[in-house]
């Protein structure tokens, strides 16, 4: 008889970011405390807590902007302390809603600043017609190509924050981390970020993202994985529906809630 051979695994990919047990003092106080967060490709993180709690510490750590007081962190596989934080942060995109833009260039060359991780065009150095292709590629992408021509000032918050969306994408990063990209939308515009964000998974099934709220209503139905904070500690953190509970957000707002989870959307009200 010929003994069955159970089917071995596929051993799962290697992380795109790694934060084990990390912790950021700050005046002499831990404003993060021994958390860790491994991120996959094709995994879509939230980072979830109340105002304070240290999501956009944690954030700017897998964005290789700050470095932890202890505990390790590794971005594609470079440990943090022992390479260039320039050059790493060129391959994470950082959607920041509070992009310091002041000249009123177009969608599309705001969008083609991505590529040289800069605030304005850098004198001198013109695209190539692929990466002309490329931004219009996101443009249209991120539901924009009827804006490509409109000067920034000009743009709606949402429309803002889908090109900043698209122009963290011109350099084909492995991760892109949103900092409550739906701050300040209208219902709308809320609603076309989300949708925008959730053709972008689809569109690219390898990239990974982490995005910070503190609003559920705000998480777009293809978030796979969350992580829930309170006072710098760790609460929670694992596949979506395991950790999104009516309990664990009561207790991470400290507040008692009821969670429901509708067509992959989340919502909150209070318990009574
Ligand atoms: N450089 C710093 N020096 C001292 N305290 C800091 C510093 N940066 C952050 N903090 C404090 O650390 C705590 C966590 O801050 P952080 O901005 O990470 O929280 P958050 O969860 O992103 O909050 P919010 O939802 O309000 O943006 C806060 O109490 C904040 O005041």
């Amino acid at each position: 008889m010929t003994a069955t051979v159970p089917a071995t695994e596929a051993a799962p990919p290697p992380p795109l970011l790694h934060a084990d047990d990390v912790t950021v003092v700050r005046d002499g106080r831990p404003i993060l405390d021994e958390v860790s967060l491994t991120v996959r490709p094709g995994e879509h993180w939230a980072l979830l807590g109340a105002n304070g709690a240290g999501k956009s510490t944690l954030l700017g750590l897998c964005g290789a902007v700050t470095h932890p007081t202890h505990g390790t962190v590794e971005v594609l596989g470079r440990r943090l302390g022992t390479v260039d934080l320039r050059e790493l942060r060129a391959y994470v995109g950082h959607v920041n809603p509070r992009h310091p833009l002041r000249s009123p260039l177009p969608v599309r060359e705001v969008v083609l600043t991505g590529l040289t991780n800069s605030v304005e065009p850098v004198p001198r150095r013109r695209p190539t017609p692929e990466q002309e292709e490329q931004a219009d590629h996101l443009i249209d992408l991120l539901g924009l190509a009827h804006r490509a021509d409109a000067r920034w000032p000009t743009l709606s918050q949402g429309e803002r924050g889908r090109t900043l969306i698209a122009r963290s994408l011109m350099p084909r990063p492995r991760l892109v981390l949103l900092d409550e990209p739906a701050t300040g939308l209208d219902l709308a515009g809320r609603e076309r970020l989300l949708d925008s964000l959730d053709t972008l998974r689809a569109a690219h099934p390898e990239l990974a993202t982490v995005l910070v709220t503190h609003h559920l209503e705000e998480l777009p139905a293809g978030t796979t994985h969350a992580l829930l904070l309170r006072d710098g500690r760790l609460l929670a953190s694992g596949a979506v529906d395991d950790v999104l509970t009516s309990d664990r957000i009561s207790k991470c707002f400290d507040h008692p809630v009821h969670l429901e989870r509708t067509d992959g959307r989340w919502s909150v009200r209070t318990r009574r």
